[in-house]
């Protein structure tokens, strides 16, 4: 794993959307994997002036989003849906039908996942991939003890990740239970990962993730097997 050091967000980003634009510029028909959260948010918008500025174009790009809230509509402002459309999507010169994250509201939440992760495979598997972290490891929703084999699934949200998202629901109970998710399996298919790891709230689990032993309790350890993977941090290490 490559780490970069930056000194803060704004650095973060900007590196970020460096890696991001050479891998939207380098390919034909570039497959990108997209994260939410409150990290890549300065990136996406980064993204957006470049785009706007002519710099970069997103026309000829397929995406994949790793994950999704079961039951949430797309109008619904904290489904990833609706993050993906204001913050990226609707700026910039994509086509919609492009875009795909995996339906929180399909009936049947187990075949949505398998026609999910078979249309990243249909499209060669993801040329680059961003992904955010969470405290306890997680990556996309997989969270400790997903089996590293593991493909596009519908998940238990743990009571911390659902805690800690509660900041964009009016309360606790209004956070969805479940979501469905790229497995580890499929994220580890990715050609190229780029990680964002943002504020030293993140250390400890940065350091598991680094040096610590590769263990299905630490999702994101998984990324010491991947073979090009960088890390991108303003964490005191
Ligand atoms: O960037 P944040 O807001 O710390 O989120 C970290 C991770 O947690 C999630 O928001 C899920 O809880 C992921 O989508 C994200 O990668």
């Amino acid at each position: 794993m490559k780490i970069v050091k930056v000194k803060n967000n704004e650095e973060l980003s900007e590196k970020a959307t460096e890696l991001f634009v050479h891998a939207l510029s380098r390919l034909e028909k570039p497959v990108i994997g997209l994260a939410t959260g409150s990290t890549p948010e300065r990136m996406y918008e980064k993204l957006t002036e470049k785009c706007q500025a002519g710099d970069v174009s997103f026309k000829n790009a397929v995406t994949f989003n790793l994950d999704e809230y079961a039951g949430l509509t797309a109008g619904n402002p904290n489904s990833y849906r609706f993050y993906m459309d204001e913050k990226l999507f609707n700026h910039v010169d994509i086509q919609k039908e492009n875009t795909h994250l995996p339906n929180g509201l399909a009936d049947d939440l187990q075949k949505e996942c398998k026609i999910f992760d078979d249309s990243i495979t249909k499209e060669g598997n993801l040329d680059f991939l961003v992904l955010g972290i969470g405290l306890n490891g997680h990556i996309g929703f997989n969270e400790p003890g997903t089996s590293f084999d593991s493909r596009t699934h519908v998940v238990e949200l743990t009571e911390s990740t659902r805690e800690v998202n509660s900041r964009f629901f009016d309360s606790l109970d209004k956070v969805p239970t479940e979501a469905l998710t790229m497995g580890l399996g499929t994220i580890m298919e990715a050609k190229e990962i780029m990680l964002l790891v943002q504020g030293d709230k993140k250390a400890e689990i940065l350091k598991k993730v680094l040096h610590g032993e590769i263990t299905e309790e630490v999702p994101a350890s998984i990324l010491q097997r991947h073979p090009n993977t960088t890390i991108i941090t303003d964490v005191t290490l």
